[in-house]
């Protein structure tokens, strides 16, 4: 299995070196346009592992792509990221004409890569790669909701004293400040629902703070995470590569699903082999359907953009 990161930045470093350490690919290669980024970091890594103890072969490139023909999965996450104060909408200007000259180029080498767009504003990039490569919709995953949720579990495993991994909870809607909504009413502590355990302040009180998790970090640290970013997007490569059928939320294109057309927003959805295999009906009750279709209307607006794309 061959698997391409494009952008040797924060985020895509961080979910290369994941993806190495795991060793669920036998080459990687990193691509940046910056002239010995990409070589650079991939050699340091390789360095690494030695002392890890792993055999994935880790190529660097300065843009040429054909180093990365015949990848499986390819995973974009080249264009800027937000400063503290600005939103996540803000970066389209720049980002948009980034990711539709990087789906152009990958596509050429890897015509049968699943795609994984993480750059932001990641549910109008995901629309957008729809739209330039015209691929199978099953091959266009964006990555929100996979970090989102792990926010979430954060979040509740701080107020309930408790591990993260003993938590079920999802993240649906948009992958933006405003427009992602974490389903508390669904989310579980082993099979019991947490809202048994905490007050409704509390409640809101997690909800506001998942919602501004990228914002508050972003503030924290001048620009946006990539830890945590780039864990979820290999969680998502080790799925597909894996075939593991896990359910994680992502930005993909509904055709009236969660009572929306033609627009890629983050729902559950079973990733194995063949990219994203079905999305799963959380049934939302009415308000959560409510604040699920007025994400819908901001992420659709913010898409207008591409019209002109
Ligand atoms: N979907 C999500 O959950 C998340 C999305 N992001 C987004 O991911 C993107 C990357 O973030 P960081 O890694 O922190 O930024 P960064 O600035 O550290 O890295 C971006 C890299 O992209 C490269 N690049 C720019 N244009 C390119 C092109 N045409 N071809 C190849 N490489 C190119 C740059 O040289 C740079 O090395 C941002 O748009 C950020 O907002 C970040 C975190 C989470
Ligand atoms: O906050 C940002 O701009 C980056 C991002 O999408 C996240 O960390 O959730």
């Amino acid at each position: 299995m061959k698997v391409t990161v494009v952008g040797a930045g924060a985020v895509g470093a961080t979910c290369a070196d994941n993806i190495a350490r795991k060793e669920i690919c036998q080459e990687l290669v990193l691509l940046d346009i910056k002239e010995g980024l990409a070589e650079g970091k991939a050699q340091d890594m390789m360095q690494t592992a030695a002392l890890l103890g792993f055999d994935t072969r880790i190529v660097g490139s300065t843009n040429d792509y054909s180093k990365t023909a015949g990848s499986n999965v390819v995973v974009i996450t080249s264009g800027i990221p937000r400063k503290p104060g600005m939103t996540r909408e803000e970066l389209i200007g720049t980002n948009a004409g980034i990711v539709k000259t990087v789906c152009d180029n990958i596509l050429k080498h890897s015509p049968e890569a699943i795609l994984i767009i993480v750059s932001n504003p990641m549910d109008t990039m995901t629309q957008l790669a729809m739209q330039v490569t015209r691929l199978p919709k099953n091959r266009i995953i964006g990555m929100g909701g996979a970090l989102d949720s792990a926010r979430f579990k954060y979040q509740l495993s701080q107020k309930l004293g408790c591990s993260p991994a003993d938590l079920n909870a999802v993240v649906v809607g948009g992958h933006g400040d405003t427009t992602m909504i974490p389903l508390i009413r669904h989310a579980t502590w082993n099979s019991t629902p947490v809202t048994r355990y905490l007050s409704i302040h509390e409640q809101e009180q997690i909800v506001a703070d998942t919602m501004v998790g990228g914002a508050t970090l972003t503030k924290l640290i001048g620009t946006s995470a990539w830890y945590a970013p780039g864990a979820a997007t290999t969680a998502l490569v080790e799925s597909i590569l894996r075939d593991e059928k896990k359910l994680i939320t992502c930005s993909v294109s509904l055709h009236g699903e969660y009572g929306q057309q033609d627009i890629c927003l983050g729902v559950p959805v079973i990733i194995g082999k063949d990219g994203w295999e079905r999305i799963v009906d959380f049934e939302l009750n009415e308000a959560e359907q409510a604040l699920f279709s007025k994400s819908a209307d901001a992420v659709r607006s913010m898409n207008e953009v591409l019209k002109s794309a």
